[in-house]
């Protein structure tokens, strides 16, 4: 049995974060650990409240499994604020960790804070260097960028941009582009400093896709940890949450989860 770390935060609804990555690592047989960085009070209509953890629970906690368990590959997703992103990447660099795939959230799909801003530079000079990839959306990747005029939403030059911060591979996510509703495609692209890969798959059109990028990355990692090359792990990755999209259902009012189960049909 592989096995892999979830890095991130409580979804008290059950449709992002820890929740997501369990369901996403479980359903891709992948033996799943978690460590909890921030408790959120959430549901399809957004977070209530956010109750992030010390540095120091998430220190300990980070100690008690990589101090026993040996992961195959691992994910961060809500990391709340520079205090943890350091306390990550010193345990990262401590075990010599491998295959991380950094998914640097920022905001809910409803629109709620999830990173303090003062946050975004420890990503980009402490974490991103050890990362294998990073997955940002592109508004994510527009805020780590921080290019200007039309090269802002061209995600070719967010990708160059991004991948000077020393990861491996850098995955732009399209499902946020306007491009993506107007031409019902909805297009990520992977670069690795020399060569691009687009993945595309159609757009699909519903409000249910709370969740969909804690799960991508929670897929790749468990790719990774059953040992695709990452250009494979990434389309195995977007097949998995299109399907995801497609088989989504109806849970409390708002933006609702995607179905992770669809993969055990
Ligand atoms: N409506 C959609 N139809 C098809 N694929 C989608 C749709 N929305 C998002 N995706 C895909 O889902 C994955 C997550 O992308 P997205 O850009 O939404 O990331 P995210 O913003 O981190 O996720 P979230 O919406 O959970 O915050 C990508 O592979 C993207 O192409
Ligand atoms: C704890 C936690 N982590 C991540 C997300 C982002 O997921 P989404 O953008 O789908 O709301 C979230 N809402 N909650």
């Amino acid at each position: 049995m592989k096995k892999a770390l979830t890095i991130a935060g409580s979804d008290s609804g059950g449709g992002a974060g820890i929740q997501a990555d369990l369901k996403t690592m479980t359903v891709h047989q992948i033996y799943a650990a978690s460590v909890i960085t921030a408790i959120t009070a959430q549901n399809t209509l957004g977070v209530q409240d956010v109750k992030t953890l010390s540095s120091k629970a998430v220190c300990s906690q980070l100690e008690s499994v990589l101090t026993d368990l040996k992961f195959e590959a691992l994910k961060t997703g809500m990391l709340a604020n520079s205090k943890i992103i350091e306390v990550v990447t010193a345990k990262v660099k401590k075990y010599s960790l491998t295959n991380l795939v950094v998914d640097p959230v920022m905001v809910a799909t409803s629109g709620d804070l999830l990173l303090k801003k003062e946050a975004v530079k420890t990503y980009k000079e402490k974490l991103f260097p050890l990362a294998e990839i990073i997955t940002p959306n592109l508004d994510e990747a527009q805020v780590l960028a921080d290019l200007k005029g039309v090269q802002k939403n061209d995600p070719y030059a967010l990708a160059q941009e991004l991948i000077k911060y020393g990861s491996r591979y850098v995955l732009i996510k399209g499902g946020h582009n306007p491009q993506a509703a107007k031409n019902k495609v909805a297009q990520d692209l992977l670069y690795d400093g020399s060569q691009y890969w687009e993945f595309k798959a159609p757009y699909l059109k519903t409000k249910n896709t709370h969740g969909t990028g804690c799960s991508l990355s929670a897929a790749i990692a468990s790719n990774l940890a059953l040992g695709m090359e990452m250009p494979t792990a990434v389309e195995k990755a977007k097949e998995f949450i299109s399907g995801a999209i497609e088989n989504n259902f109806e849970v409390g009012a708002g933006q609702g989860p995607i179905n992770h189960f669809w993969k055990l049909k």
